[in-house]
């Protein structure tokens, strides 16, 4: 199949991108990338970043066209002038269809989707769920669809990587009703742990990796959860209902008591909306620091406060490995993702620590320079850094479902 698919990841406060040629479907990891790119800082200050143009004959103007962009711009304006953008340089090709993140699938949608009317508005309805990135998701899809009405989109979701993971992994303790309602542990990031967990699967088949199918991933990023697998299998996550749930985030709280909760709202007078804010942009790593929700800034920074918001974020993390560890009966390997997984090292040095007990023993040179195979020749724990790549796998579900159809 000829032309392009365009891989939209809407974050919370981001929009990365990436055309793939559509006819490399072979997999994941055979598809030809031709273009990537990000906006971020949508809604506040927007900062746009080239990642690579592959083989495409743009020159700096073209390139830098795309990023001559307004100040204040959202997910649907950033889209509308990326596409405008690739239209006004036929060296990228034609777009064929476009894949996007769609982090809540909710119980009804898990594989990824062709997008109509009908199934816009179910997603739409799943809004509360995830505040901060399900209406980002969508702004562009509606965007799209008023502006090329006749293209294709689908939707990828963050969800549907853990639909593998047993019911007692799943299930809340809550009275029967609600699961049957679709009250369960969904959890997230789904389309990193898929990547990274083929690309482990790539690397130890020519490597000399450790033996073991008990694997944590853990994708730390402004939004940062663990993954339990099972050869190559989500078991368990950190990230429930919500991608509120589990770890300390950039702005998020995390697990806390329920019961905190109710005493906000009940006896320190907090409306809903308020707690909401709360719980998901003033908080985590921000709320704490009271510096900043950016890792780069709290490392950078000579605070105690920034310090202390560290020390929480990587015993969160600890701990929990510890749990999933439990889950699985073991671990075999840990492998790190996203920006701060990719880039921190410092951070995986010190969750490594954490987890001595489990027979992580580090290579501090390949750590600091972010190598992929991080574990010291004592290690009984594989360890690696695999930088994550959610719009291959976006791109890869929507040129699969694409070529399905016609
Ligand atoms: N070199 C670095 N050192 C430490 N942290 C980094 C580095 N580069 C990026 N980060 C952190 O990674 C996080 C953003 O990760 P990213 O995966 O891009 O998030 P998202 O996709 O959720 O927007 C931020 O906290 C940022 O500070
Ligand atoms: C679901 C989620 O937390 O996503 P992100 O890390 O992109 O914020
Ligand atoms: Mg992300």
């Amino acid at each position: 199949m000829s032309g392009e698919i365009l891989a939209v990841n809407s974050g919370s406060s981001s929009l990365k991108f990436a055309l793939f040629d559509a006819a490399s479907t072979a997999s994941p990891m055979a598809m030809q990338v031709r273009y990537r790119g990000q906006f971020s800082g949508l809604g506040s200050r927007v900062r746009t970043e080239l990642q690579a143009g592959f083989g495409t004959e743009l020159n700096e103007e073209q390139d830098a066209a795309l990023y001559d962009v307004p100040a204040a711009l959202d997910h649907a304006g950033a889209l509308e002038r990326l596409l405008q953008w690739v239209e006004d340089n036929p060296a990228l090709g034609d777009i064929r269809a476009v894949g996007h993140r769609i982090v809540h699938g909710g119980a009804r949608y898990r594989e990824p989707l062709r997008l109509d009317a009908e199934s816009f508005a179910a997603l739409e309805a799943l809004n509360e769920l995830a505040p901060l990135h399900q209406p980002h998701g969508l702004a562009p899809v509606r965007s799209l669809t008023g502006l090329r009405p006749g293209l294709p989109q689908y939707a990828c979701f963050d969800t549907a990587f853990h639909a593998t993971q047993p019911a007692v992994a799943q299930t809340f303790p809550l009275p029967r009703r609600f699961r049957e309602q679709g009250v369960i542990r969904y959890g997230f990031h789904g389309l990193s742990f898929d990547y990274v967990s083929r690309a482990l699967s790539a690397e130890r088949q020519h490597g000399q990796a450790l033996p073991g199918g008990r694997v944590v991933i853990a994708h730390l990023g402004n939004g940062a959860s663990l993954c339990a697998l099972r050869d190559g299998k989500s078991v368990a996550a950190t990230t429930g209902f919500t991608a509120v749930e589990g770890l300390m985030m950039g702005t998020r709280s995390g697990s806390l008591d329920p019961g905190l909760v109710l005493h906000l709202i009940l006896h320190e007078g907090m409306s809903a909306e308020a707690v909401q804010r709360l719980l998901y942009k003033e908080s985590g790593l921000l709320g704490v620091s009271g510096i900043s929700g950016d890792m780069r800034e709290l490392l950078a920074s000579e605070a105690p406060e920034a310090a202390e918001a560290i020390a929480l974020f990587v015993y969160r993390i600890v701990r929990e490995i510890g749990s999933l560890a439990a889950a699985l009966g073991g671990l075999d390997h840990l492998v790190f993702t996203a920006g701060i997984g990719e880039r921190a090292a410092p951070i995986r040095a010190a969750v490594a620590q954490g987890c001595e007990w489990l027979g992580a023993r580090l290579d501090d040179a390949a750590n600091a320079a972010n190598a992929l195979d991080i574990a010291g020749p004592d290690s009984r724990l594989g360890l690696w850094v695999i930088p994550t790549d959610e719009e291959r796998m976006i791109a890869w579900y929507t040129a699969t479902e694409l070529a399905r159809r016609t």
